[in-house]
């Protein structure tokens, strides 16, 4: 393709508006050609200033606007499987936020079409896999080095919740993002959940239960322990250390500037996902961009979000009834490598 890719962004809300502005600034080789989002108001506002771009209150009028090529969703997750069924429908390569749907039958769904297909269309928005250290992780990890990864600690905090946010968001939205990490860099499925409940934290709304530990099992035998607080009140902070052999190997602690003053010392935490994760973001939607004109997609699977989905549905059965759930996966399509592994 030697024009830009026309591109669709369904929802300009936080993470919209945050594409938007990448794929005019950042990231070269596409154009925003419409924009889809029910408060048009606020449609109208994240395009002021470009050119040549429809504004749509409905995702599927936007899709079918001229000269789009491909759709980046970044609408609430309720959302996600309409457009995407409607983009397999259409045949267009798909930039698709975590998590890929609410629940795994509508993920199973999704993956379902693109297997009719026969060719990959969609790329789910796991962005950890882009970010240098997390790279740096798989690529030690997948060398050997330090011999088999028996565990991963995880931590994942926020600032604050959103107002919608529920103590199954937690699991379903915040820990999706570790249920990604932990298949990818173990290169294994992952087999029971177990989530305890601490006596949430005086600063979390009434009824959320925050913080959470969640366990995963793997099929390797690995365990993946997962603390999630998103209203730890301080700042961003998302860490993975991965327990081997021969050794251990720790990501996430230094992002900024380290000051030593006044008796003492003062390192800067991000504020939020945005933030610390500005340069995987640019990297993954660079990468859809790329490989969308070639007619190829890379990253994260729909199969990865189906499985996201299944295992971030057993955690929330224990949530709710305490006890390790085994998680259920349909078969592994031969789209996706059939087969076990992650
Ligand atoms: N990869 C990451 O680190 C992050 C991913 N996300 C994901 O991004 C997606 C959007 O989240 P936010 O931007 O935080 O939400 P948001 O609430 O800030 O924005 C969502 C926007 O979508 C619009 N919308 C609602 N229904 C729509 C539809 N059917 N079609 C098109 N637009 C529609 C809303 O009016 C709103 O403007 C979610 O799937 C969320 O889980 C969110 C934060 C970080
Ligand atoms: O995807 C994200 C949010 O939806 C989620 O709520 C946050 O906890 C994550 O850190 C962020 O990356």
């Amino acid at each position: 393709m030697s024009e830009p890719l026309g591109v669709a962004v369904l929802g300009v809300g936080h993470m919209g508006a945050d594409h938007l502005r990448r794929l005019g600034e950042t990231v070269g080789g596409a154009r925003v050609v419409a924009v889809a989002d029910p408060d048009t108001a606020r449609a109208e506002g994240a395009v002021a200033g470009r050119e040549r771009v429809t504004v749509h209150s409905d995702a599927l009028a936007a899709l079918d606007a001229p000269g789009v090529d491909a759709v980046l969703v970044a609408s609430p997750e309720a959302a996600h499987e309409e457009a995407l069924l409607a983009a397999c429908a259409r045949g267009l390569p798909v930039l698709c936020e975590k998590p890929l749907t609410p629940d795994s039958a509508a993920a199973l769904r999704v993956v379902e079409a693109e297997a009719r297909l026969g060719r990959r269309l969609i790329q789910v928005g796991f962005m950890r896999r882009f970010d240098a250290e997390y790279a740096a992780l798989k690529t030690l990890l997948d060398s050997g080095d330090l011999g088999r990864p028996l565990l991963l600690h995880c931590v994942h905090r926020n600032v604050s919740s959103p107002p919608h946010f529920t103590s199954s968001m937690l699991i379903s939205s915040s820990v999706s993002h570790e249920i990604d990490a932990a298949r990818w860099l173990l290169g294994q499925e992952i087999t029971s959940v177990t989530v305890v409940r601490p006596t949430p934290s005086a600063h979390a709304p009434a009824g959320l239960l925050d913080p959470q530990l969640v366990l995963f099992e793997t099929a390797g035998g690995a365990v993946v322990d997962v603390e999630v607080f998103v209203n730890c009140g301080f700042g961003y902070e998302v860490r993975c250390e991965a327990v081997c052999e021969r050794g251990s190997a720790r990501i996430g602690d230094a992002h900024g500037m380290v000051v030593h003053a006044a008796g003492g010392t003062r390192e800067d935490v991000a504020r939020d996902y945005v933030v610390r994760f500005a340069d995987a973001y640019d990297r993954e939607v660079r990468a859809w961009v790329a490989a969308a004109r070639e007619g190829r997609a890379v990253g994260p699977s729909a199969w990865d979000g189906y499985a996201a989905a299944a295992v971030a549905e057993a955690g929330v059965v224990s949530l709710r009834d305490g006890g390790r759930v085994t998680v259920d996966l349909a078969g592994r399509p031969a789209l996706y490598g059939g087969g076990g592994g992650a």
